[in-house]
């Protein structure tokens, strides 16, 4: 089956909230909630691709911080998903919406409250866990 490469913002704001964004309707997995982000390019670094994917769907620049948990995997009709997730603070604000329908600032309590794609299970239930003002931007 083929392995797709795919890389997640957990933006987060120093108030703890973190930035979720949902899928438009007409796409793969349409209208769910997710992290911003997408598939890592041949040579790519995961954090040069979540520059590049977040220039691309919001025209916002990122700091990249730390992984959320672990890479998850899982197989789709269309194809086994790698899923690494790493927390990314904003420089910029543009919030171009090009990918997604919205945005939406949430506490970590609502994160498990929202539908997202199958894939992103456990890195979710990791994310509201953690203690965001221990995450470390300075590595
Ligand atoms: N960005 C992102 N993608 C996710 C998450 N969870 C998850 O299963 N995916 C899947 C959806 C897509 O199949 C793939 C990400 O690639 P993508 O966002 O570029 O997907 P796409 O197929 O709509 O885009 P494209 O081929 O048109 O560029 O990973 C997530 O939390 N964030």
């Amino acid at each position: 089956m083929k392995r797709i490469k795919v890389v997640g913002a957990a933006i987060i704001d120093d108030a703890g909230h973190v930035l979720i964004s949902k899928r438009k309707a007409e796409r793969v997995l349409g209208s769910l909630w997710e992290f911003p982000g997408g598939k890592i390019e041949t040579g790519e670094t995961p954090q040069a691709a979540l520059k590049r994917e977040m220039q691309e769907e919001f025209q916002d620049q990122i700091v990249v911080g730390p992984q959320v948990g672990t890479t998850a995997v899982h197989q789709y009709d269309f194809g086994e998903i790698h899923l690494s997730v790493y927390f990314a603070k904003l420089l910029t604000h543009h919030f171009n919406l090009l990918e997604h329908s919205k945005v939406e600032w949430v506490e970590q309590s609502e994160l498990l409250k929202r539908d997202w794609p199958a894939a992103d299970g456990e890195i979710v239930k990791e994310l509201a866990q953690i203690d965001l003002s221990e995450v470390s931007f300075d590595a």
